[in-house]
């Protein structure tokens, strides 16, 4: 088996309250799990209040997503007890990436596919809002592993989800939501300061466009952008992109890591989201409605 062991971690070149972790998760769960715990000690020292991990932050690359998601139908479960655990002990609020898990949001259960919930949690470790992610990564990429069929694997979810949080109000998203733009905009419209998208974005596809994405998002809603993704080898053919980042509305990266295990952090100005707002008051000027279905 390809294992590559975790050897240095890298930060951002400034501190703040949020904090994401960039991982290289490998085939082993154990071991993703050690690197999610110390990522999360290492935030804390530096003075993180809310830590962000990247999409199936423990699942990724294990090739053992239904059998997580088999275990993950209630708060026993391994990795949501994980997570639980992490807030509580540290005092933070944490967005647990992604947890494959077999039980849907109105408690029925999958048989055979898992939802990909994306789980805030506060800073008793308690539940406050869960995401599954809509848009699935049904591609074909010119990479080593060539072809990504997530609905294989996953079933979508249907619901938008803001939370309140201690930062501001946030809209949740997962890695390829990134590419449709009308989520993020009903996020500006149900009030959204800041946006999640913990990701696993491929190489080849983030070369091209993660940056100038992640950043016209930011852009177009006048939210703080908070992008944790995946970044590195985690097996002969699968390779991410990195360069998790933290973007103000004006669309600045104010941090960044482009590759390697690390933390990235930096703080919220929710005064110069409001400034932004007020001078360039874009939410107000949109004119069209969605087209209706019918035509
Ligand atoms: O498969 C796993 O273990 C974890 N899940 C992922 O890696 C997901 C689904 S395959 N990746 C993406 O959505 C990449 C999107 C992307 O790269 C793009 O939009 O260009």
């Amino acid at each position: 088996m390809f294992l590559q062991p975790v050897v240095s971690i890298k930060v951002g070149r400034i501190m703040g309250e949020i904090a994401l972790l960039q991982m290289v998760s490998i085939p082993d769960l154990d071991a993703n799990l050690q690197q999610a715990q110390f990522l999360i000690e290492v935030a804390v020292k530096q003075g993180a209040r809310f830590i962000l991990l990247p999409e199936n932050f423990a699942s990724f690359a294990t090739g053992r997503m239904q059998e997580v998601a088999a275990q993950e139908i209630d708060q026993s479960g391994r990795l949501r007890s994980f997570v639980a655990e992490q807030a509580r002990r540290h005092g933070v609020w944490l967005l647990a990436g992604t947890i494959p898990t077999r039980r849907r949001a109105d408690g029925s259960l999958l048989h055979a596919r898992a939802r990909s919930a994306s789980w805030l949690l506060d800073d008793a470790g308690n539940e406050v809002a869960r995401y599954d992610k809509i848009h699935l990564f049904d591609v074909e990429v010119a990479d080593q592993q060539q072809s990504y069929r997530e609905s294989s694997e996953v079933e979508p979810g249907d619901t938008p989800v803001v939370a309140d949080t201690p930062w501001g109000r946030l809209g949740m998203a997962v890695c390829y939501d990134l590419r449709f733009p009308e989520l993020f905009r009903r996020y500006q419209q149900a009030g959204a300061e800041l946006l999640s998208l913990p990701s696993a974005f491929t190489r080849t596809t983030g070369d091209a466009h993660w940056e100038v994405l992640v950043r016209a998002r930011a852009i177009e809603t006048q939210c703080y952008m908070l992008a944790p993704n995946m970044g590195g080898q985690h097996t002969p053919k699968r390779a991410t992109n990195g360069d998790s980042m933290i973007v103000s509305p004006w669309g600045e990266v104010l941090n960044r890591l482009k590759q390697g295990a690390g933390v990235v952090s930096a703080d919220c100005d929710l005064q110069l989201l409001r400034d932004i707002r007020a001078r360039m008051p874009v939410l107000q000027h949109v004119k069209l409605a969605p087209p209706s279905s019918a035509s």
